[in-house]
């Protein structure tokens, strides 16, 4: 039994969910990425050989994919398919006017409120079929201004899901206050992994929750995430050439991503090609972000990943997607971290991605953009940008084609 076990508070007394229906996975066979499963329950076993077993695995997966499946991190099917109940319920109510009135900016920074099916800018775009609400830090503590309507007599249980099960986190509650087993996502499952992974590292427990993850509120500066992605016509299908959400790395520390029925989520494997994840019910994909491959020296891979059109005994269903994105602290100018034993014995990995250049930067003595700024400059000006429309166009390096972007002086290749 994992120490901290989701205690959700009651649901009863409040409107009637209809309960979310899980569609069928694909019968297609397909080129399944090949993920390594971390069951985190064996973080707190007594027997020491099974621990340093998971330690090892983990370490495995990280250098590997930066992508793994995670199991037995504290909560029933039943109570987490509740959450998806209600996500479906939030885009399956809101109102116009809260569309309208929530409605996101996020030339601010941030994604915080509500996602139309129109683009990744406040102003119309292009029609992309995706709609999200996102809970900040801010929605959470605001539930009477930030929210919908329609998804106020269920604040207690999101608040509880993404971390206090307190079900509230008004101003005046603190993290500091709340005992170990009144959390859950933030500062239960996201810092059990964090401890998993500075053990790989062979740092004290909370080096990376203490020298990296943000905190404060129930979110810290992350954000919880409902999205749904509808079925696109086949003219928009065309005219977005099978992808639903480009190729990218997630900013943050750790990404947890629920795995869903509908087959969309690639990633781009070892094998250097893209590999749909398999649904496997009940566990969170873990997608491991920049800030993380930056303080790992490069050990830890910050995954690239897209999401695209479904197989096609899929294509009508919706696709409901949850997503806690947590936060690093965002003053930190990140570099690697020297005092890791694992790092100082097996140097940096200069393979990929955002590490190089960060390193790039160091050794040249300029300085590396804040974690706020980074994450800042790209939710306000380019996210979700064609590749061919990057400021960089398309690029080819050994037979594989890329993405090229610059942001502050880093740049960002991804591949197509
Ligand atoms: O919905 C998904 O499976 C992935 C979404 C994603 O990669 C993102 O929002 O950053
Ligand atoms: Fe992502």
């Amino acid at each position: 039994m994992p120490s901290a076990y989701f205690q959700p508070p009651s649901s009863e007394g409040k409107p009637q969910v209809p309960r979310w229906v899980p569609p069928e996975p694909t019968k297609e066979e397909l080129d399944w990425a090949q993920l390594h499963t971390i069951d985190l329950s064996i973080l707190d076993s007594q027997d020491p050989g099974a621990v340093e077993q998971l330690v090892e695995l983990t370490k495995t997966a990280m250098k590997d994919d930066g992508f793994l499946y995670l199991v037995n991190y504290g909560i029933s099917l039943d109570q987490l398919h509740r959450q998806f109940d209600l996500a479906q319920y939030l885009h399956r109510n809101i109102s116009d006017e809260d569309k309208e009135r929530l409605l996101w900016n996020p030339e601010t920074g941030v994604f915080a409120g509500f996602k139309r099916r129109l683009g990744w800018k406040r102003e119309a775009g292009d029609f992309d079929g995706i709609e999200q609400f996102n809970f900040y830090r801010r929605e959470f503590e605001d539930e009477d201004n930030k929210v919908p309507e329609c998804i106020k007599p269920f604040m207690d249980e999101i608040t509880a899901f993404t971390n206090v099960s307190r079900g509230t986190m008004d101003s005046e509650l603190s993290i500091e206050m709340l005992t170990k087993d009144e959390q859950y996502l933030t500062g239960s499952v996201n810092r059990r992994l964090l401890k998993l992974l500075s053990r790989v590292l062979e740092l004290p427990d909370d080096y990376l929750w203490d020298n990296m993850q943000s905190h404060g509120g129930s979110v810290g500066d992350g954000y919880f995430r409902h999205a749904l992605f509808y079925p696109l016509p086949p003219e928009d299908r065309q005219r977005r050439k099978g992808v639903r959400m480009y190729g990218h790395t997630d900013y943050g520390t750790t990404t947890l991503l629920f795995s869903v029925p509908i087959t969309a989520l690639h990633i781009w494997s070892r094998q250097n090609k893209w590999q749909p994840v398999k649904y496997n019910p009940g566990a969170v994909v873990v997608n491991i972000g920049e800030a993380l491959e930056i303080i790992s020296g490069g050990h830890f891979k910050a995954t690239r990943h897209k999401v695209t059109d479904t197989p096609a005994d899929q294509e009508h269903e919706e696709r409901l997607s949850l997503v806690q994105f947590n936060a690093s602290a965002g003053d930190l100018r990140l570099k690697p971290a020297v005092e890791s034993p694992m790092i100082q014995r097996e140097g940096f990995v200069l393979e990929q991605g955002v590490f190089r250049e960060y390193k790039n930067l160091i050794d040249a003595g300029v300085p590396v953009p804040t974690n706020k700024e980074w994450r800042e400059i790209q939710v306000s000006t380019r996210t979700q940008v064609p590749p061919e429309k990057k400021v960089g166009g398309i690029q080819e390096i050994d037979g594989v084609k890329y993405g090229a972007d610059e942001f502050l002086g880093v740049k960002v290749l991804l591949p197509v």
